[in-house]
């Protein structure tokens, strides 16, 4: 099942927490695209997430569930995406929340459907920068650094270049590829038409995008073409 992700080139990430009509949802699903990823990193619950699942469900697409807290987690998701921030000095969100959750929830954990991803946060005034404390500041080596670090140390299936918010620096995106033997290297942050998509997908093996669909749905779309 973990071995779904490795294909994929393309992903909208869906969050709960805002509006979607059933149009924009069909056309999001009926796309092309290889995934939909449900998360966000405020403001997210069960019952609004329940509820999406069930929308996206009306299609073949996969979905998959990224987890930034516990009161989320719904059952019924092909995957659970876990997010383990790489460049914070705060253990809380590298491995603290996690052991909370297996320490409550363990006995009822499907392992085989958990995939852990390295995240490498780099838009300062992105909410989950603030939140997680992440050190921002770094430069391209910097970065690719903490990309072994999960690669080659940690061995972490994803790589996960995070701006969100903003489109982020491709030669820094482009040296974390380089520098990572076995983990997929998803990028997001900023992707909102086909151009900044193309010059993306050139640089990582996974698109991620975003707030595009929420802000200009016709060119959110056309992410998918690009890249395929
Ligand atoms: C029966 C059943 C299905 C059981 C499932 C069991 C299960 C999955 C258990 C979980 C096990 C586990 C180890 C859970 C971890 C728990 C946890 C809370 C971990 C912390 C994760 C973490 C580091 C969160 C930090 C924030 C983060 C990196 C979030 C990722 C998503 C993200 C970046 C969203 C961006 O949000 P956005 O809204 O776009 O941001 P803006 O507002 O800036 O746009
Ligand atoms: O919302 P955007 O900026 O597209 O970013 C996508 C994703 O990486 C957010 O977690
Ligand atoms: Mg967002």
């Amino acid at each position: 099942m973990k071995q779904m992700i490795k294909p994929w080139r393309h992903v909208f990430k869906l969050d709960p927490d805002r509006e979607i009509d059933d149009n924009a949802l069909e056309a999001i699903c009926m796309s092309g695209t290889d995934a939909i990823m449900v998360g966000g990193s405020s403001g997210v619950t069960y019952d609004n997430t329940v509820d999406l699942l069930a929308r996206v469900r009306r299609y073949e697409v996969p979905c998959v569930l990224e987890v930034s807290n516990l009161e989320m987690v719904v059952p019924g998701f092909d995957l659970y995406m876990i997010p383990m921030v790489m460049n914070t000095a705060d253990s809380m969100w590298i491995t603290g929340h996690h052991q909370r959750a297996v320490d409550e929830y363990g006995y009822m954990i499907p392992w085989d459907l958990l995939v852990p991803e390295g995240y490498i946060i780099l838009n300062p005034d992105s909410t989950v920068a603030q939140m997680t404390g992440a050190q921002t500041d770094l430069d391209a080596s910097g970065a690719a650094a903490y990309a072994q670090v999960a690669d080659k140390l940690m061995s972490l299936p994803v790589v996960y270049v995070e701006y969100s918010g903003s489109f982020g620096d491709m030669d820094t995106v482009k040296k974390i590829h380089q520098s990572v033997q076995t983990a997929k290297v998803f990028y997001g942050g900023g992707i909102h038409d086909a151009e900044t998509a193309a010059k993306a997908a050139a640089v990582c093996d996974t698109i991620v995008v975003g707030n595009a669909v929420y802000d200009n749905l016709k060119q959110a779309l056309l992410t998918v073409k690009a890249v395929k």
